[in-house]
């Protein structure tokens, strides 16, 4: 009852089959031949691909306490992980993630998540962020870095306690180094150090990865460094301020998941997977508003009639934006911008629907082929807001809304993303009307197709409504 899938060669499976430069679209063949649960042998690693909502959701959900471990990468102890100690997300499924996740959930919730103070921020960075598309007076511009830096803003100031401006000579090197570090791992070599170990070892392979990531880990260690020097145990600056108390609290204690290793990595964690995905959606998001002016028009009128144009939105205007918040669902559904999740893994021997998966079997639960669903969504390939709304024009909540995953691994900063969408995006359409420069063809909606897809490079003009 293992998952079907094609014929492997001795060794090296499937490898030399796999289109990595378009790994969803091979998928989508591979699922057309084999159905919704089919397997790959990378070298020495059996991969299952769980296709479709219920699939998926028996997968992610009902059998979230086998499925939520994740794969060992050689590539993570280049980087310094150990086995009981690798932050949040490539953390295996056992004590220390357990501890470190329940910690950041709760110092992400003390520092104002879901309260005034959190989205006071949001509000404020998104405040930055329209003077400078004001200051571009209507000519063409890429929104790119802007959003990137406005997004990893709001995680500086959690993590870190401060924002920087957005001509600080280090924080441009540090986005930098993080872009070099995205960049990195979309290339083809280094996904396949994940399956073919040896790789990591072979002279310049590696080299740009590695680079990139101690760059961005010297940076963390700088602030972490002055963090300890300034510190007071009466006051709680920020998410390195919680660490610091509880390393305080543990000390000497060997066995405890919080120690040095765990702080660098949980706080590079927070900083790289709050960043792109945010920043990405957000992206998408205006490029939506460009290519489907009457949608655009539509969150305006909504915008004027809730919120009116002197007011800064609010968290509590959401539930009356029900439009608003259809488009933003919209966005991230037909953007799909993490279509393959992080890899999960088998803790123990167990079955979806009918196949078995033994212990230690990598999973790839394609969330795209969930947000595309054809059996779920009446337009699963088109931009259309109606998907959230009922015939009176009210939200409604789809169960197959998955951009953020499900189960004991979910987003750990979906509330956190949620709110910035929602207060970046109503404050960008309150005060701009955004449309393709007149003398630039209509830009295009093919997404790149690495490991989180992107829009393709385009440029749009904003003017102040
Ligand atoms: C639109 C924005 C975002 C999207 C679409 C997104 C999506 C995802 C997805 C698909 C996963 C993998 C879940 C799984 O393994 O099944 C994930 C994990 C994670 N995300 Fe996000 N994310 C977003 C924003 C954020 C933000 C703002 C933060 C930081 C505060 C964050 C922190 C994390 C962490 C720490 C994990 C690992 C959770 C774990 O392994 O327990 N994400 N995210």
């Amino acid at each position: 009852r293992y998952p079907p899938g094609p014929t492997s060669l001795p060794f090296l499976g499937n490898i030399l089959q796999a289109d990595f430069k378009n790994l969803p679209e091979y998928c989508a063949r591979l699922r057309k031949q084999y159905g919704d649960v089919f397997s790959l042998q990378f070298c020495w690693e059996n991969l299952v691909i769980i296709n479709g909502f219920e699939m998926v959701k028996e997968g992610l959900i009902t059998k979230s306490e086998d499925t939520s471990d994740r794969p060992h990468y050689s590539i993570s102890d280049c980087y310094g992980y150990k086995e009981n100690c690798s932050g949040v997300v490539l953390a295996r499924y056992g004590q220390s993630w357990r501890d470190i996740r329940r910690f950041s959930l709760s110092t992400l919730r003390d520092f104002g998540l879901g309260k005034k103070s959190l989205a006071e921020r949001v509000t404020e960075e998104a405040g930055f962020l329209c003077s400078f598309f004001k200051a571009k007076e209507c000519h063409p511009f890429d929104p790119h870095f802007m959003i990137n830096n406005a997004v990893s803003n709001v995680i500086c100031s959690i993590i870190f306690g401060d924002r920087f401006d957005y001509d600080d000579k280090q924080f441009m090197k540090v986005l930098g180094l993080f872009q070099d570090l995205v960049d990195a791992s979309n290339e083809i070599l280094p996904q396949l150090m994940n399956f073919i170990p040896v790789l990591v070892y072979v002279p310049g392979v590696a080299s740009k990865l590695f680079s990139a990531q101690d760059n961005l880990f010297d940076f963390l260690k700088g602030i972490i460094t002055e963090h300890r020097e300034s510190w007071d145990p009466n006051v709680r600056r920020d998410f390195i301020d919680a660490f610091l108390e509880e390393l305080e609290k543990v000390k000497g204690d060997p066995r405890s998941s919080f120690n040095e290793l765990n702080l660098l990595l949980t706080v590079g964690d927070l900083f790289t997977a709050g960043t792109e995905t945010t920043s990405t959606t957000l992206r998408f998001g205006l490029l939506y508003m460009i290519l489907y002016p009457d949608v655009q028009n539509r969150v305006q009128e909504e915008i004027d009639k809730v919120i009116g144009r002197e007011r800064k939105p609010t968290m509590d205007d959401r539930a009356n934006m029900p439009y608003t918040n259809a488009v933003i669902h919209e966005i991230q559904r037909y953007a799909d911008i993490v279509p393959f999740s992080v890899p999960h893994m088998t803790s123990r021997d167990t079955e979806v629907k009918g196949f078995f998966l033994p212990k230690g079997t990598t999973l790839m639960f394609n969330l795209s082929s969930v947000l595309k669903d054809e059996s779920i969504w009446a337009r699963p390939y088109q931009f259309y807001p109606e998907h959230f709304l009922d015939a009176d024009g009210q939200f409604i909540k789809r169960e197959a809304f998955l951009p953020f995953s499900a189960g004991r691994r979910v987003c750990l900063g979906e509330q956190l993303a949620r709110m910035e969408l929602f207060l970046f995006y109503t404050m960008f359409l309150q005060q701009f009307t955004f449309f393709i420069p007149r003398d630039k063809p209509r830009p295009s909606e093919e997404t790149t197709s690495s490991t989180i897809r992107a829009p393709m490079p385009y440029q749009l003009c904003a003017e102040v409504r």
